[in-house]
């Protein structure tokens, strides 16, 4: 089976560990005989048998021998025990350790495609509840399977020994059970399938909700969110009745086929007994091990539960396990080479799934100029400007940098020619010095004060209690939205990219920060091409180029004066931003 095979492959390192673990438990359990034999034998010769009394007066020394034998094999399997779980556990916990940075390593490698389609909680519940899961069928159900295999195969041999009949009677129980067993595996493992689904539901509505508590709160949407809360976890909650109501069908069944076997041991045994086919100590080493043979029975149901969990959740694991990105990053760039900044995009057409964004994009920029984008919300910007590092693969045409197309390059070596400050500032729990010199977590503290200057972000940190020893919540917590942007901007300075790329950078920083920031940016001690998505003008009129995307297509492309010339839509967007209250009074005035 293939999630056995990948749980062996897995297990490298620890397979001998393992090994032993699964041997161990082998000799444990067949060990479980012994007290019931030794009990046989005190039965026989000092409680029940013909020379009883004489054995007793006589060979009291054997007598204690065997008590002792039985304590001491007691406490030998309590011993074997205690040292096989050891092993179980280690190896088991060793391997988890490594599949967790195994898919850690492979989420962190995935493209943006992959972070498209799958849930945060998602794969939260892969990280966490199934990987467990994982770890308890390798610590708990196959030593539970082969300890029960084990209990009840040396009972088997052992009962034949002392009556074949007896025991063929006591076997007849377990093809029912089997059966019965069988039927409730099939009706149960979709149940499990659809409990992780719900599981998995509910951790991603937990997660968004707590990401996104704040908006909740704005917009006083607490009921509607504890509703939402509610209806996931009533449909979990109702999973998991569902199996458990299964169970519930098949337990009665189970339990009176286990209960059965010491009726029949009883009824055949005890006629037995009474007819001296077998005798009292026999009779009591059944009694003694007759659990060896319903206990397994009972607990099928526990062991067929936690195999359909188990095949549920590592089928969601090997599903991140075997994923492979479309674009991946092999991190061999033994010399990441500096670029000169030579952007080209040449018929670039781009889709989301089979939704065209981009048509036919032609531009280039040449080392060290500045280009700014811009269009209406949904144009494409933000797309377009993914195609540079490669976040994402062009449909058609290339993209290509200092005349290499993006696909050919070295991703690790592109990535860190390019210095980003994406729309949604995302700010790690960590100081605004981490946080700046995230790029470099080398740089001295005197670069990353310059490039919070260069970012018109230096007077506020100094105000702040700590200074640039301030630790920011998750999300940039404490902090505004244009200081986001600020910290965000210095950060992609910091590490001095020959391409820097701001979407939207400066569009919540006021009006004389922003000249500020511009200033900074056209006065940069390194050589470096800018690409700046921007609403206002004033961002783009110094732009060397401006190009104008509508619905995916490049519109128009000029200087800022050159557009204003046009008279199109850079033209009106300049109007409406310049006099457009005015105009607009004048509009309504001339009604
Ligand atoms: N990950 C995605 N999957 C599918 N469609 C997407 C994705 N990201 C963006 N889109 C779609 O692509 C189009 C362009 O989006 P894009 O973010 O590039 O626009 P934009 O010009 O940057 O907009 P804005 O100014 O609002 O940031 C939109 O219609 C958007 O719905």
């Amino acid at each position: 089976m293939f999630q056995l095979k990948w749980l062996w492959q897995n297990l490298k390192g620890d397979r001998a560990r393992y090994i032993i673990a699964l041997c161990l438990s082998v000799v444990g359990s067949s060990l479980t005989i012994i007290n019931p034999y030794i009990g046989q034998r005190i039965v026989d010769q000092f409680i029940a048998g013909n020379d009883a009394i004489s054995n007793l007066a006589h060979h009291r020394g054997q007598l204690i021998g065997l008590g002792l034998g039985m304590i001491g094999f007691s406490l030998l399997r309590t011993s074997l025990s205690y040292f096989t779980t050891l092993q179980y556990e280690r190896s088991s916990q060793n391997m988890l350790f490594r599949i967790r940075i195994y898919l850690y390593n492979k989420i962190q490698g995935q493209d943006m495609k992959y972070y498209d389609r799958n849930r945060t909680g998602d794969l939260m519940t892969k990280m966490t509840g199934d990987l467990d899961m994982v770890r308890h069928s390798l610590a708990w159900i196959i030593k539970t399977i082969i300890e029960s295999l084990t209990v009840f195969a040396a009972a088997v041999v052992y009962f034949f020994f002392i009556d074949a009949e007896l025991t063929l009677w006591l076997l007849l129980l377990s093809p029912p059970i089997f059966i019965v067993a069988f039927i409730f595996a099939r009706r149960v493992r979709p149940m499990y399938v659809e409990l992780r689904e719900r599981l998995s539901q509910l951790n991603t509505t937990t997660q968004e909700n707590i990401a996104g508590n704040r908006v909740v709160k704005a917009f006083a949407r607490e009921p509607y969110e504890i509703e939402k809360f509610h209806e996931k976890n009533v449909h979990y909650s109702k999973a998991n009745k569902a199996a458990a109501m299964v169970w519930l069908d098949y337990f009665p069944y189970l339990e009176i086929l286990s209960q059965a076997f010491t009726v029949i041991l009883m009824i055949v045994g005890g006629l037995f007994v009474m007819n001296g086919r077998i005798t009292f100590g026999e009779f009591s080493a059944f009694t003694a091990l007759i659990w060896g043979l319903s206990n397994p029975m009972r607990s099928i149901g526990i062991i067929i539960n936690d195999i359909q969990r188990f095949f549920a959740s590592v089928s969601k694991i090997m599903d991140v396990y075997y994923s492979h990105p479309e674009i991946a990053n092999k991190h061999n760039a033994e010399v990441k080479r500096r670029y000169q900044g030579r952007i080209r995009f040449e018929d670039v057409t781009f889709k989301y799934d089979n939704v065209t964004v981009l048509q036919n994009i032609n531009f280039s920029v040449e080392p060290g100029e500045t280009i700014a984008i811009m269009g209406a919300t949904g144009a494409g910007k933000t797309t377009l400007i993914n195609l540079i590092p490669r976040f994402y693969d062009v449909a058609k045409g290339r993209v290509l940098v200092d005349g290499t197309d993006v696909r050919k390059l070295e991703l690790d070596e592109l990535r860190g020619n390019i210095g980003i400050a994406t729309q949604d500032v995302l700010l790690f729990s960590d100081t605004i010095d981490g946080n700046i010199a995230y790029g470099d977590p080398d740089m001295p503290e005197e670069d990353v004060e310059k490039f919070a200057k260069l970012a018109a972000a230096h007077d506020f940190i100094g105000k702040m209690p700590e200074g640039y020893n301030t630790i920011v919540g998750e999300r940039g917590v404490g902090l505004s939205g244009g200081q986001k942007q600020r910290i965000a901007l210095a950060r992609a300075l910091a590490v001095q990219p020959p391409i820097l790329i701001l979407d939207d950078t400066t569009s919540a920083v006021d009006v004389e920060t922003e000249e500020h920031i511009q200033k900074s940016l056209r006065e940069l001690d390194f050589p470096c091409t800018k690409i700046i998505i921007a609403q206002r003008v004033s961002t783009t009129a110094e732009a060397d180029r401006i190009l104008i995307l509508d619905n995916g297509r490049v519109i128009e492309e000029g200087t800022h004066a050159e557009l204003l010339a046009k008279r199109g839509y850079y033209y009106d967007v300049f109007k409406l931003q310049n006099e457009g209250i005015g105009r607009e009074a004048t509009a309504h005035g001339q009604k």
